[in-house]
Parts: C-alpha cells; structure tokens; sequence
C-alpha cells in the first residue's frame, strides 16, 4: 500500500540545503501497524508529511494506496489527504468553539444519511467511551478524552491510512498508554494502516512492528569504522542524527 523509491527530501535554511531523507525502498502493506522511532531531526515527521502529501520529494517516488503522489499537482494531494488519511496530532487540533460531537459533524462526508450520521457518531463515541462526553467543549475534556475525539475525526471515515504524529506526547504516562492501545486496537478492529510517530520506546513496543529512521534513512547509516591509522590520527565529526 507504501511504495517508496529513491526518495529524497531536503529544506533550504538561511541559504543552504540541508538534506533530511534519503530512501532507496521502502514498502509497507495494508492493514500493518507501525511505530517509527528515531532521534530527534531525522526526519520521522518529515516522512508523515510526505505520506499524508502535505510535503512533496524533490526526487524519486511515492505511491500510496495507489495514489501516486510525487506526480500529484496540490489540489490532487488535498483530494488524496481527505478520502485516504486521518492525521493525529500530539496538540489534538480540536475547533474549541464546538462540542466533542460537532467537531466530529465537520468531518462526516456530506453523501452519507442523516440517519447513518446519527448512528455513526453514537458507535465511535461508545467506542472510545466517550457517550457521555458528546455535549462537550474541548476544555471541559481531559487531555486524554481531547485525544479519543481527535481519534474519533481520524477514524470515522474509515480512510486506509492512519497517521498519528507523537498522538500521545502531551499525555501523562497512564492515559498515554490506555490512548496508545485504543488507537492499536481500533485500527485492527478496521484493518487500517497505522503509522505512529512516537519517542516512547515502551509504547513503540506495544507495536506489531517497530521501524527506526536508521533502517530507512540512508543519511542516518554510520560510516564503517575506519581504523586509527586510516584516520591520520584525526578523529572524524559525528552527525548529532546518529543513535549510538
Ligand atoms: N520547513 C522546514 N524548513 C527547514 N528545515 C526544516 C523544515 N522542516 C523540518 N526541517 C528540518 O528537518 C529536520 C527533520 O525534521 P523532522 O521534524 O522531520 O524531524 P523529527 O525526526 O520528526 O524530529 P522530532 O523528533 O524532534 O520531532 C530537522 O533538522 C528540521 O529542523
């Protein structure tokens, strides 16, 4: 359902470029769960954007579900956003103006039945235990129950692919664990793609696959280590990028 090849992304800053992926391959299949880790700066949100086709590569290809976005013009990409990714974000992106249901209303497709609407909304919200939370203003919720009705937007749709973007990072430790498995455990229910951007390495464990940047990125791979007299007695920099 992922198919990456020869990609390459950089940005310009303060007049240089600074290249931030290179991946030869990648493919990951439907219905996979993933958690991808990595330090800071090598690129994992980066990535999300180039999947969800917020960000385009400068070279090389990526198809998704199909959809072959390096070739997509913007308007091509933002119909693709809608009708195939939910994203998750760590800030929940809540309207703090509506309720829990209504900010869920905004997202429903238009061609779907009043009725299918109502029944609907009543099933994701007994999911995530939120039933009786649905009259809610965003600040009358816990974090916690702020991030099930983000998770609510990303899922109704049932789109193939789910993006979730450090979806538990301003969660304390016990509601960012029961978050994590809801959201695991919804996406399975559906069969969708999820892939979750997360520096928790014990919630990446509660993951069928884990994926650090180094295994993808080939700007993160160690040069083989040279032997001192190679080095002409001068150590080599080291990239900040590089996990010990
Ligand atoms: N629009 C931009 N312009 C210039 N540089 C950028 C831009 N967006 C990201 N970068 C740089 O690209 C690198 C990778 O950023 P990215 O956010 O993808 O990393 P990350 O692995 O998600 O990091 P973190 O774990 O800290 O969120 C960073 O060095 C960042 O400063």
């Amino acid at each position: 359902m992922i198919e990456i090849s020869r990609l390459q992304k950089s940005f310009r800053a303060e007049g240089r470029t600074l290249p931030i992926l290179k991946i030869d391959r990648w493919s990951i299949n439907q219905g996979q769960r993933i958690a991808l880790i990595g330090p800071s700066g090598s690129g994992k949100s980066t990535l999300l954007h180039l999947l969800g086709g917020v960000l385009t590569p400068d070279s090389g290809e990526i198809t998704v579900c199909g959809h072959p976005l390096h070739r997509y013009s913007e308007a091509q990409r933002d119909r693709y956003r809608a009708e195939q990714a939910g994203y998750i974000f760590q800030d929940f992106h809540l309207i703090s103006s509506l309720t829990a249901r209504q900010n869920i209303e905004l997202v429903l497709p238009s061609h779907w039945s009043r009725k299918d609407k109502e029944a609907q909304l009543n099933e994701w919200f007994e999911r995530t235990g939120l039933q009786d939370r649905q009259r809610h203003l965003p600040a009358q919720l816990s974090r916690g129950q702020q991030q099930r009705v983000a998770m609510i937007r990303a899922l109704i749709r049932r789109p193939p692919f789910i993006l979730a973007d450090e979806p538990t990072g301003s969660l304390d430790w016990e509601a960012a664990g029961e978050i994590m498995k809801l959201l695991l455990g919804l996406c399975e229910e559906e069969g969708l793609t999820l892939i979750t951007v997360t520096h928790d390495l014990h919630l990446a464990r509660l993951y069928p696959t884990q994926v650090h940047m180094s295994e993808i990125n080939e700007l993160l791979r160690k040069e083989p280590q040279k032997r001192p007299e190679d080095q002409g007695g001068v150590k080599g920099e080291s990239s900040s990028f590089i996990m010990a």
